[in-house]
């Protein structure tokens, strides 16, 4: 039989989780959908970066879909900024993730990094146009633009000195190594000072500029209208922006289309930053409404597109759903367990019936583990899933101790599609 013609990439945001007494949100979940899929099925376990990384979704996304970060990664900034259609003057401006915070002003302690999650787009809309344009020393400035929920993407400029992305974060939970981050686990929740992790003048004068940022920022945003009526509610301010991740330039990719000879190529995201990969690697991108936080609502919508993707004959699909990391970071086990079920019934099982599964390979993995204990992103290993009605084995189901029993692990992510796609015999 002549290996599959398609393949819908299906990466469940921080599913993958750390077996506490045999069970993970994963295992315990009801998922016919991913059962059926594990009827014809080959599964194994991965590493997105690579062992003991506790990637970003950024980072490690790009390694699933075949770039290895070694060569090709520039930092999380400029991909979140890509997303959201922010060009970045090279050499001359840095772009950085950022979260809205709270924080207590006199100690610089850090209440909560997302402001509980309460933070509504339109209110962050306001903050942010209220920081955006702000001058920084003698020639230096910000721009600022809300995204999603309490996440923002903010570039510091010069218009006369160069720049450099090579400095720490201002945000403890991802620690810099080199331009990538890593999860931290139980930071010390207090506002950090912007190190240089070169010693240029570069490096150095930008993180004067971030530091006069951060410190700026929270005088306008202590006192800003939409805090000051947060705090008659009772609820959290947004007094302060974490940066993390700069970078001077997105990422130059060759097209997705040379990692597996498949073309066209589409992707479904619902975050800028996935969003700013698909862009890069020269996939088409369906567009969807942000995530409302209701996967009720939100999942059929993501299906549509999909459907609509694969009818206009994508060969290549790829979907990001973001649904069981914000629970993972949450410590909410059943909230977990419930985004995975609300995929599997509202996503997967409909998706099933809607394809040719005897020309389309689905393959099913996460970007990286949130253990749920952890409320953090975590290094455990990811398991994978290649279903092909042509395949006449089967794990029986897919969980993470399922696919690690299989001994077929994956030492990169980078790696993962190419093995897949050489043991299926994927017709280019
Ligand atoms: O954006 C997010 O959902 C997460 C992970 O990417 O970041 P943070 O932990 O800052 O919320």
């Amino acid at each position: 039989m002549p290996g599959p013609k398609r393949i819908v990439l299906l990466i469940l945001d921080g599913a993958a989780d750390r077996p506490d007494n045999g069970e993970t949100p994963l295992s315990s979940a009801s998922t016919p959908g991913l059962d059926t899929l594990a009827r014809h099925a080959i599964c194994g376990v991965h590493y997105p970066v690579g062992k003991g990384v506790a990637p970003e979704s950024d980072l490690a996304t790009l390694s699933i879909l075949g770039y290895n970060p070694e060569e090709y990664y520039t930092g999380r900034g400029p991909l979140e900024a890509l997303g959201v259609g922010l060009e970045i003057r090279e050499g001359y401006e840095v772009a950085f993730r950022a979260n809205f915070a709270t924080v207590d002003p006199s100690t610089r302690r850090i209440i909560d990094r997302r402001v509980a999650r309460s933070l509504t787009s339109p209110e962050a809309k306001e903050l942010a146009k209220a920081l955006d344009g702000m001058r920084l020393g003698s020639t230096g400035y910000a721009r600022v633009k809300a995204t999603i929920g309490h996440r923002a993407v903010v570039i510091i400029g010069d218009r006369e000195h160069k720049l450099s992305a090579m400095v720490s974060n201002i945000d403890p939970a991802y620690e810099r190594r080199g331009l990538i981050s890593v999860a931290v686990r139980n930071p010390e929740m207090v506002l950090p000072r912007c190190k240089p992790l070169l010693s240029s003048k570069e490096a150095e004068y930008t993180c004067k500029l971030v530091d006069e940022f951060v410190e700026k920022a929270i005088e306008i945003l202590d006192n800003h209208p939409v805090n000051l009526e947060r705090a008659k509610r009772g609820l959290l301010k947004a007094n302060a922006i974490l940066l993390r991740d700069a970078g001077e330039k997105p990422p130059r990719l060759p097209p997705i289309a040379s990692v597996l000879g498949l073309s066209p190529a589409a992707a479904i995201a619902e975050m800028p930053v996935e969003i700013g990969i698909a862009v890069a690697a020269g996939m088409k991108y369906y567009s969807v409404p942000p995530p409302t936080g209701n996967h009720e609502r939100d999942l059929p919508v993501r299906l549509e597109a999909t459907i609509k993707a694969y009818r206009d004959g994508h060969r290549f699909i790829y979907v990001h759903l973001k649904g069981p990391d914000e629970p993972g970071h949450d410590g909410d086990f059943e909230g977990k367990k419930r985004a995975i079920e609300l995929i599997d019934k509202l996503f997967i099982q409909p998706l099933i019936e809607l394809i040719d599964l005897n020309e389309t390979a689905v393959i099913v993995t996460s970007d990286h583990a949130t253990p749920w204990r952890v409320r953090a992103h975590a290094d455990d290993p990811v398991p994978w899933m290649a279903s092909w009605k042509g395949l006449s084995t089967s794990p029986g189901r897919f969980d993470e101790q399922t696919c690690l029993a299989t001994g077929r692990t994956v030492e990169y992510g980078w790696q993962l599609l190419r093995s897949i796609a050489k043991e299926l015999g994927v017709t280019q």
